[in-house]
């Protein structure tokens, strides 16, 4: 679904990543892990154009794309570490949905304002927080606003970027059941990144592990975790 090949950045002449392979199937929750500062956030965001490579070939179900055009924003949605940064200040939670279902013309236009109405819902946004900006949401709930927003685009895939580290633990357990359910109920396929591992294990199908070398499936991903243990 998703073929990344020969993905490459460096910061002023210095490589983050090299070379890198990736590979998504259709469906897939893959979990992407790796030491702090090695590079998980530029390689996701190199994804969706918010970092430009340095070199890169995309494909999605074939067909090789530029990152960071409309028609990727829209298959490729990102959430950012700190759900109120994908948020407007300006826009409460509805508002935000149909910012989206209107700019990139999802569905008829009679029917956007109860699909945002209906995504948020589902997510556990009730009417009443549904009318609120975001700093009159707590963090976790920001989080859902921003996980329903990313959803009314209808992406064929959705990156997250440490989806739990900004919240507490029974968000965190809230956040995980929700991902899982999303993902069985909608078939959806994901990228999530972490530098920690007992979430991802908890919803990935397959882990990769970045390494300064690249990209390494889940058994070497055992053998290194043998090694630090
Ligand atoms: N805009 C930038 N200019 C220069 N260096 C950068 C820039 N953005 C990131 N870096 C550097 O690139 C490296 C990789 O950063 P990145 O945030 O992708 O790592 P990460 O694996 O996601 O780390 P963490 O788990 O701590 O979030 C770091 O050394 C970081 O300092």
């Amino acid at each position: 679904m998703l073929e990344v090949r020969n993905l490459t950045k460096a910061y002023h002449g210095r490589h983050i990543f090299k070379d890198v392979r990736l590979s998504i199937k259709q469906g897939e929750v893959v979990g992407l892990i790796g030491r702090s500062g090695i590079g998980k956030s530029t390689l996701a965001r190199c994804l969706v154009g918010l970092e430009q490579p340095d070199e890169g070939v995309f494909a999605l179900d074939g067909e090789t794309f530029e990152t960071g055009t409309a028609n990727a924003r829209k298959n490729i949605q990102y959430l950012w570490q700190d759900a109120s940064q994908s948020l407007s200040p300006y826009l409460t939670a509805h508002a935000a949905l149909m910012e989206t279902l209107n700019g990139f013309s999802i569905g008829a236009k009679e029917e956007r304002f109860q699909k945002a109405r209906g995504l948020l819902s589902d997510l556990g946004i009730s009417p009443d927080m549904q009318a609120r900006r975001p700093h009159a949401l707590s963090g976790g709930q920001c989080q859902r606003v921003a996980l329903a927003r990313a959803l009314a685009a209808e992406p064929k895939l959705l990156i997250l970027d440490e989806p739990l580290s900004a919240l507490d633990l029974i968000t965190q357990n809230r956040t995980v059941e929700l991902l899982k359910r999303l993902h069985v109920e909608r078939n959806l396929t994901m990228l999530i990144v972490s530098h920690d591992l007992a979430p991802l294990q908890k919803m990935s199908n397959r882990i990769l592990l970045l390494q300064q070398e690249g990209i390494v499936e889940r058994e070497a991903v055992q053998q290194f975790l043998g090694r630090v243990e």
